[in-house]
């Protein structure tokens, strides 16, 4: 089984979009690909259960059949940072129950995972941990998803720098437009060319969600499709 996380620049700049077009992307070759949101805030509730927008669009999008709770374990009502609404509900979110809930998931029949992360890369998770410190234990490739709006250079520059600190295997970064008034876009993809050091694996252009992702060669090596 591949895997590999998806994180993101902030809260809000399409790594659920992401994750999803990746996740049809992946099919297209053939593959059963499931996506993962350990974390979420932000949810309804509907056949007797709490759930979540992006947990169900990430389930839409996947061709592999798992129960809501396999694919979304820790789900929260508010819309706030999760380790404050774990605190508000009485829950904790550990790094061992983290593992615990992937290892369900990976015990299903897909070739490829995809685990979204909950808002920037440095998300708590409970009072000493952060959700990076399960990637870096489970070992997870990563995937960047720069919300491409006025701030996000110095937000990825920084991800970057942490996750160099880290020894975390960055495998590339996607450009979404998710800010259409956005002025000098082409110019900040190029600054951030050549600042990060990762490969440019794929633009998104600003649109609907059945749109394409401009996919770049190294994607199909990054996610090892060839
Ligand atoms: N390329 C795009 N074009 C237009 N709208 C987009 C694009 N990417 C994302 N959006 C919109 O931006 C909003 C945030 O996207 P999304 O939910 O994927 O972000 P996220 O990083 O997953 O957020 P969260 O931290 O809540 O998980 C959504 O309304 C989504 O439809
Ligand atoms: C509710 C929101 N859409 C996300 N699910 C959670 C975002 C947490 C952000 C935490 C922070 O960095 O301040
Ligand atoms: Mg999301």
């Amino acid at each position: 089984m591949k895997q590999f996380f998806i994180t993101g620049t902030d809260t809000e700049v399409g790594k659920t979009h992401i994750s999803c077009l990746l996740l049809k992307f992946i099919q297209n070759y053939g593959h059963r690909a499931l996506g993962f949101k350990p974390i979420a805030a932000g949810a309804e509730e509907a056949f007797g259960q709490w759930v979540n927008d992006d947990a169900l669009s990430l389930l839409e999008s996947s061709n592999v059949n798992v129960p809501y709770n396999t694919v979304n374990p820790f789900v929260f009502a508010e819309p706030i940072a999760p380790h404050i609404a774990a605190k508000n509900t009485g829950k904790t979110i550990t790094l061992a129950s983290l593992s615990a809930s992937y290892r369900a998931i990976k015990a299903t029949d897909a070739d490829y995972l995809l685990t979204e992360g909950a808002g920037g890369w440095a998300l708590p998770i409970n009072d000493t941990d952060y959700l990076y410190d399960w990637v870096k234990a489970e070992n997870l490739p990563v995937i960047l998803v720069v919300g491409l709006k006025l701030g996000c250079l110095n937000h990825a520059l920084l991800t970057q720098a942490h996750m160099q600190q880290l020894g975390i295997n960055c495998v590339g970064w996607i450009a979404n437009h998710i800010d259409n008034t956005m002025l000098e876009q082409q110019a900040n993809i190029a600054s951030l060319k050549e600042r990060l050091t990762m490969p440019l694996l794929a633009i998104a252009p600003y649109a609907d969600e059945q749109a394409k992702l401009q996919v770049h060669d190294v994607l199909l090596d990054a996610l090892k499709l060839r």
